[in-house]
């Protein structure tokens, strides 16, 4: 019998298999530009819910950043430790770095993210997930999905938007097919593919997600070094260029050692790749201020006891990510010859 509590089996013990499988969202409910709707686009109506280890919650902070929602919708941020109760608030005592990392304030009593969940459905069976965004008004959770509450900020709050962030559009017409297709392959064999490859129980299932992670990030890299740039898709700046970022920003920080997706590192292996990170993370506030490497780098290795049983956090890589005119000392070695 295995004794681990549910929540941290990653994989269910009796799947022989031994690969990750990801439960699908509970909460799939939309904002929307109608007054009418259930859920309509408001001024500080709604909270967003995060962790800054956790790449799909990312992907909902920085465009949070870049759609200039600040002031719309306020977010919290948990603790990056993830225990057998799920995620935690950060206590008033406790100081980790970035911003927001507090106790819930609409719910001070609340320790866990769990207790939202139950509060808003008493029986509720899936995962307690970030993001969780939030209804204060209703005191119900419109959405636990990140790639659509990504696609809600796009649009849903551009007629309270000054015309700066109402024009930038992330999903353009003439691109949709395109990054759709493109999202395809980059969340089940990037994003969600770390995932596959460090939770694997078989060295079957490892290898084989292993091994797709690495040619699809060689395809990225493909596309990329064929690109004008800066961005994914040129000169524009797209959820492409988001999606991508959550996972490739804790590639060499974490996934290599931890997840054992040790082919090759961003740093010294795909330098396209490299250059476009490093771009977003150094001239872009919104990937670079809602990037923290503590809670990175904490939460995988203090939170998986089934990988990293002391819980030791490496050292390395030093730094987290190289400067924009830095090359791993193999790089510039060549470069100069
Ligand atoms: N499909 C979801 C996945 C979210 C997700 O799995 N988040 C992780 C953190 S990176 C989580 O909160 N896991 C808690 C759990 O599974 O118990 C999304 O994109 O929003």
């Amino acid at each position: 019998m295995d004794k681990k509590p549910e929540i941290l089996n990653w994989v269910d013990p009796k799947d022989k298999s031994g690969e990750f499988k990801r439960q699908t969202s509970s909460f799939r409910s939309w904002i929307s530009k109608d007054p009418k709707a259930e859920f309509p686009a408001e001024k500080d109506r709604y909270h967003l819910y995060v962790s800054y280890a956790c790449p799909w919650a990312h992907r909902a902070l920085i465009i949070r950043k870049l759609k200039g929602l600040e002031d719309f919708i306020p977010f919290t941020s948990v603790h990056w430790h993830m225990g057998e109760k799920g995620w935690r608030f950060s206590t008033s005592e406790e100081k980790e770095p970035g911003e927001n990392v507090t106790p819930d304030p609409l719910h001070p009593d609340f320790t866990h993210l769990r207790q939202i969940y139950y509060d808003v459905e008493p029986d509720y069976k899936g995962r307690f997930t970030v993001p969780t965004l939030y209804d204060k008004k209703q005191k119900k959770i419109v959405s636990n999905e990140s790639s659509e509450i990504i696609r809600m900020f796009y649009t849903e709050f551009d007629d309270l938007l000054p015309e700066k962030y109402k024009n930038l559009d992330l999903l353009p017409n003439d691109l949709k097919d395109e990054i759709e297709a493109t999202n395809e392959w980059t969340y089940n064999d990037i994003n969600n593919g770390v995932y596959k490859s460090g939770f694997a129980t078989t060295q079957e299932a490892y290898e084989k997600a292993v091994t797709q992670l690495f040619k699809s990030l060689d395809r990225a890299e493909e596309h990329l070094s064929k690109n004008p740039g800066p961005y994914y898709h040129g000169d524009r700046l797209t959820e492409a260029d988001v999606r991508l970022f959550t996972t490739i920003i804790r590639f060499d920080a974490v996934y290599v050692q931890h997840f054992k997706t040790n082919l090759r590192d961003i740093r010294s292996g795909y330098p396209a790749l490299h250059k476009w990170v490093r771009n977003l993370y150094w001239n872009n506030d919104a990937f670079g201020s809602t990037t923290e490497f503590t809670h990175i780098k904490n939460h995988y290795t203090k939170s998986h006891g089934q990988i990293n049983q002391f819980a030791i956090t490496p050292f390395g890589p030093i730094p987290n990510i190289l400067p924009l005119d830095e090359e791993v000392p193999a790089a510039k070695a060549l470069s100069k010859k």
